[in-house]
């Protein structure tokens, strides 16, 4: 029998991006880029991201969590999942904040109100070889790389980081006018990513509001994704576009972050449960 059958997952969704958390703190289980892929087909536990909490590895952590995209792809950081894990680990206690573990570090997480958390995202990294590009760009504000003819791209310059996974930022006027669906895979995928990037089309509206649409790494469009607006936001306030703090509207809702003056960035959004369950064991029959 599958380790994961019969353990309680939760489907929720942050800002409507699509989050499955399952508990796995009492196995030993490392859950496979098929069984991802499986859980993800399933009806009932979709998702963009799964969240799948392990043992602590770090003394006053709660967990270290895998975070898995639909195609099964590892994920080093994913701020709405981690909102949603937030809440699944203080439900029915009083507890305010608590700090989980992901490959790319530590999350301070925080109650805001009932739905609502913020988490401690941590601090940007913007050289070349950190995001990673697969060549040297002194200035990751704007890097040459564009789509479309020479003399009339489609899209070009974008600003490039990583909140520990790699973003690429265009600046646009309205980015529901652009084919996201068809570009953003060919971006994704570009030579100039070794490690693949999430793609962001970003309209400026204000110094503190942007309107973002995002084509994820590994899951394609979603109605939300936590750390593309993180990676927006400062480079929006490293480019002068925004001051360092901003409302981030997707189509699945509104995230507000900040870049604070100590490096950190701060996103706070909403939470949904959507349903409890239990996975079917035949589910992982042909997927190890
Ligand atoms: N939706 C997430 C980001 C998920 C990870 C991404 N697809 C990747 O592989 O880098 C979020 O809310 O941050």
């Amino acid at each position: 029998m599958s380790p994961l059958a019969n353990h309680t997952f939760w489907k929720m969704n942050g800002a409507g991006n699509e989050i499955v958390v399952v508990d796995l703190r009492a196995s030993s289980h490392v859950v496979t880029a098929a069984e991802a892929r499986a859980i993800a087909a399933a009806e009932g536990s979709h998702f963009d991201q799964m969240m799948v909490l392990h043992k602590p590895r770090t003394p006053g952590t709660e967990c270290f969590i895998r975070i898995y995209n639909t195609d099964g792809s590892e994920a080093g950081a994913c701020g709405n999942g981690t909102r949603c894990v937030a809440w699944v680990l203080m439900d029915g206690s009083d507890r305010k904040t608590l700090t989980v573990e992901t490959r790319a570090g530590l999350l301070a997480c925080r109650r805001m109100g009932e739905t609502q958390f913020s988490v401690d995202m941590g601090e940007p990294k913007f050289g070349w070889q950190d995001i990673p590009l697969a060549e040297e760009f002194r200035d990751t504000r704007a890097i040459e790389l564009q789509i479309g003819p020479i003399d009339a791209p489609i899209l070009h310059s974008p600003s490039v980081v990583s909140v520990g996974n790699p973003h690429a930022i265009f600046w646009v006027d309205d980015p529901y006018a652009y084919d996201l669906p068809k570009i953003g895979p060919m971006l994704e995928n570009h030579p100039i990513f070794p490690d693949r990037a999430n793609i962001s089309l970003a309209a400026v509206k204000s110094r503190d509001h942007i309107v973002l649409w995002v084509w994820e790494r590994g899951a394609g469009i979603t109605r939300a994704c936590g750390s593309a607006a993180c990676a927006t936001l400062v480079s929006a306030a490293r480019t002068k576009r925004t001051d360092r703090a901003a409302t981030v509207s997707l189509p699945g809702g509104e995230l507000h972050i900040e870049w604070r003056d100590d490096n950190h960035i701060i996103m706070t959004g909403p939470t949904e449960l959507e349903h409890v369950g239990t996975f079917d064991a035949a589910l992982f029959a042909d997927a190890a």
